[in-house]
C-alpha cells in the first residue's frame, strides 16, 4: 500500500483520534485487524492476525506489551475520513502506555467481553478515558459465543460507568459482526481533534521506538500547524534542533510530505536515543516556538531487580542486549551494581512485575542472553533525621532501592513504603477467600459493591511489596481464574521496615541481606536459613547459618560437619583418575564464593535470591 497519500484533503474535521481500551483478552487486537481490514490497511488473510501486536513475546502470551498506531482511511455518507487508531497495551503494568495513549486521543472504544463481562482492567481503562474527558463507545465483543450474555453486560455498563446500554454496540470482533457499525460510530459520536491548522506546528510526542537503521522514530500527534519533510523542529525538552522524515503509520511506515493539524503521524528526526525522544515533549519548528503542551509525569519504577550475566564472560553480549531493549522501552531504569556472589550486573527498574518477566522474556528470546534475576523488591523511602546525612544526600528523603543503601534507625525519623489502590472484580461466591487472602497481605478494604447480582467489586489499599511476587497467581487459583486484578500508584505510607542480614559462621553475606517489614521479620529469615541449608553442601566443618537484625540473632539453621574426600572414590592407584577429580573440584570451587571459611557455591545464591520473597 504504498500510493502517494494526499493529507492536505482531511481537514480537522475529517479527523478522529480514538484508541481501543479492553481488559486482556477482551478482542482488542482481533478488532483492530477487523479495522484495518476493512479499511484495506491490509489484506484479508490467516496471516495477517494480530497486526499490531509485533512483539515474538506479544503473539506467544497473547498480550500487548507496546502501543501501535494505525491510520485508517474510510468512506461515511460519502464523506473520506481519516482514522487514526491507536492501540494501547492491555496489562497493569502498561497503564502509563495506556494513559500515554489516551492523551493523543478524542474518544475511546470500550470493549467488554460479552461472556465475562466487565473486569478490572475494564474499570481501570474507564477511569483513565474519563478523567481525559473523551469520548467513550462502548463495545460488547464476542457476541457469537454460546454463554455470551450481552443483555447482563449492557446492565453492568449502565451500573458501574453510567453510560445508557443504548450506546453499546454488540459484536463479534472474530466473525467481523457489526464491526462497520463500530466505525460509523467513530466518525459519528467521536470529535474531531481540536487543532488549529493556521497556528504554529505544534506536536505531542506521545510514544517512541528504536529503528536499528534509522533510529528513533516518535509517533506524534499535530496540536495545530503542519510540518513537511525537512523542517527544523525543536524538541521543548531538550531544546535540540532536527530535521527529519514523516509520514503515517498504516500500520507499517508511510512516508509523506507533510503531516497537518490534527493529524497523527511520526517523525524520524535522527535521534540517536529515545532518551531524546521524551514522551510528553512537545516539538516545534525552529522559527516558530510555542509554548509547550502539558508533557507526561515521567514513568515511575515500582518493582526493582538485580539482572547478573549467568557467567561474567557473558557481561559484555547481556550489556548490548539490555541496552538494545532499553532503547525501545524507556521506562526502563538501568544501573550498574555489582555482587561479591553474582559479579557485575545491573539493577533495573521496571513499572512492574510483568513489565519485569516481559523484558526478561525478550532478553532471552530476542538476544539470546542468560539471565540471572534476582527477588524483585520495591522502592522504599526514609525521611532522614541525622544532619550530615541530609547534607550528604542534598535532601531528607531518600529512595532505597538497594538493602546495601538502607540508612539505620538512628539516622531516620520514618521510614515509608509505596502503596497501591487495587480493585478486585470476582463472582460473590469467591468473596470470603479473596477477603481473607487481602488481609494476610497487610490490604485495608476502601470499598465493595455488587457490580450485578453475582459480581462483587472491591477495592483494597495494598503494600506494593505484598503483591509484587506471586499475589495475582493466588488470586486466580482461589478464585478458580474467575477473579480480575488491578491496580493504580497510591503513594507512600508509614512503614516499620528493618534491615535483616544472614550470617554464615558469624560473617554477614552482603546479597543476602534484605529489607523486611519489621512482623515478617522471623517467617522471611527463617525461610532464608532453611533455603540456605538446602542449598550450601556440607563441608569439614560446622556451619551456622543465622538470620540477625542487628546483633538480634531470629533464626539458626545447622550445617553438620562432613569429610568431602573425593579421592576416596578411587581405589586403586588409578592416578590420572585421581588427577581428573582433583581438577574436578578445584573447577567446582572457583564457582563458589568464600565467606568466612565456608564456601558457597553459585548456586545457593541463585536459588535463595531467586526465590526469597515467593513465600
Ligand atoms: N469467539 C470469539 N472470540 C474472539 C472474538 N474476538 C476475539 N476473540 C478471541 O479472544 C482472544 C483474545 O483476543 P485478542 O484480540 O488477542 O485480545 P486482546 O484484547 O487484544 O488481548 P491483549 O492485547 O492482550 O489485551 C483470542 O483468542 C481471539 O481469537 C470474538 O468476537 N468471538
Amino acid at each position: 500500500f504504498k500510493e502517494s497519500i494526499d493529507l492536505s484533503k482531511f481537514n480537522v474535521d475529517k479527523i478522529r483520534n480514538f484508541c481501543i481500551i479492553a481488559h486482556i483478552d477482551h478482542g482488542k487486537s482481533t478488532l483492530a485487524d477487523r479495522l484495518l481490514e476493512i479499511t484495506g490497511a491490509i489484506a484479508k488473510t490467516e496471516k495477517n492476525k494480530q497486526v499490531l501486536d509485533k512483539l515474538q513475546v506479544e503473539r506467544e502470551r497473547g498480550i500487548t506489551v507496546k502501543a501501535q498506531t494505525a491510520s485508517l482511511f474510510y468512506s461515511h455518507q460519502g464523506q473520506q475520513y481519516l482514522l487514526n487508531l491507536i492501540d494501547t497495551p492491555g496489562h497493569v503494568d502498561f497503564s502509563y502506555e495506556v494513559s500515554r495513549s489516551i492523551s493523543a486521543c478524542q474518544g475511546v472504544l470500550l470493549i467488554v467481553d460479552a461472556n465475562q463481562g466487565i473486569q478490572a482492567q475494564t474499570v481501570a481503562n474507564f477511569y483513565l478515558a474519563f478523567e481525559a474527558q473523551l469520548a467513550i463507545i462502548p463495545v460488547i465483543n464476542k457476541i457469537d459465543l454460546r454463554n455470551a450474555d450481552p443483555e447482563r453486560v449492557e446492565s453492568q455498563i449502565e451500573k458501574v460507568f453510567d453510560i445508557p446500554r443504548e450506546e453499546c454496540i454488540r459484536i463479534s470482533a472474530k466473525l467481523g459482526t457489526n464491526v462497520e457499525k463500530v466505525l460509523q460510530a467513530v466518525v459519528d459520536r467521536i470529535p474531531p481533534p481540536v487543532a488549529c491548522p493556521s497556528d504554529p506546528f505544534k506536536a505531542l510526542v506521545f510514544d517512541s521506538s528504536f529503528d536499528h537503521y534509522r533510529g528513533v522514530v516518535t509517533n506524534v500527534a499535530l496540536f495545530g500547524g503542519q510540518v513537511k519533510k525537512g523542517d527544523r523542529i525543536v524538541s521543548a525538552y531538550l531544546g535540540k534542533t532536527y530535521e527529519g522524515e514523516l509520514g503515517l503509520f498504516r500500520p507499517d511506515e508511510h512516508p509523506t510530505q507533510k503531516l497537518y493539524a490534527g493529524q497523527v503521524g511520526y517523525i524520524i528526526a535522527g535521534m540517536k536515543d529515545v532518551k531524546e525522544a521524551q514522551i510528553g515533549d512537545t516539538l516545534h519548528l525552529q522559527e516558530r516556538p510555542v509554548e509547550a503542551l502539558p508533557g507526561f509525569k515521567p514513568a515511575k519504577a515500582m518493582v526493582f531487580a538485580g539482572m547478573y550475566p549467568m557467567d561474567q564472560s557473558e557481561y559484555p553480549g547481556l550489556r548490548s542486549a539490555i541496552e538494545r531493549l532499553t532503547l525501545n522501552d524507556s521506562s526502563v531504569t538501568v544501573q550498574r551494581d555489582s555482587s561479591l556472589a553474582l559479579g557485575a550486573g545491573w539493577r533495573l527498574g521496571f513499572l512492574g512485575l510483568l513489565h519485569m518477566e516481559v523484558f526478561n522474556q525478550r532478553l532471552e528470546q530476542e538476544y539470546n542472553a542468560s539471565v540471572i534475576v534476582t527477588a524483585p523488591t520495591v522502592p522504599y523511602k526514609a525521611i532522614l533525621s541525622s544532619a550530615k546525612l541530609i547534607k550528604e544526600h542534598g535532601g531528607k528523603e531518600i529512595t532505597i532501592v538497594n538493602p546495601a543503601q538502607f540508612p539505620d534507625k538512628a539516622a531516620v525519623s520514618e521510614y515509608l513504603e509505596p502503596v497501591v489502590l487495587g480493585t478486585i472484580l470476582a463472582p460473590d461466591s469467591y468473596t470470603g477467600k479473596i477477603m481473607s487472602m487481602c488481609l494476610s497481605r497487610r490490604a485495608i478494604q476502601k470499598n465493595i459493591v455488587y457490580i450485578d447480582d453475582q459480581r462483587v467489586m472491591m477495592k483494597y489499599l495494598f503494600p506494593l511489596n505484598e503483591i509484587v511476587v506471586d499475589f495475582y497467581d493466588q488470586l486466580k487459583s482461589l478464585s478458580s481464574g474467575y477473579a480480575s486484578f488491578d491496580y493504580e500508584n497510591a503513594g507512600y505510607q508509614t512503614a516499620e521496615l528493618i534491615k535483616m542480614d544472614i550470617l554464615l559462621n558469624g560473617k554477614p553475606v552482603e546479597e543476602l541481606a534484605t529489607i523486611v517489614q519489621r512482623d515478617r521479620a522471623y517467617s522471611t529469615g527463617k525461610s532464608m536459613c532453611e533455603r540456605l541449608k538446602d542449598a550450601i553442601p556440607r563441608q569439614m566443618f560446622e556451619i551456622a547459618i543465622q538470620a540477625a537484625i542487628g546483633s538480634k540473632i531470629i533464626a539458626r539453621e545447622t550445617i553438620k560437619a562432613y569429610r568431602n574426600n573425593v579421592l576416596a572414590k578411587c581405589y586403586g592407584g588409578d592416578i590420572t583418575r585421581k588427577m581428573k577429580l582433583l581438577k574436578k573440584q578445584a573447577e567446582g570451587k572457583k564457582k563458589m564464593r568464600l565467606i568466612g571459611r565456608v564456601e558457597v557455591p553459585k548456586d545457593a545464591f541463585i536459588n535463595v535470591l531467586k526465590r526469597l520473597t515467593s513465600e
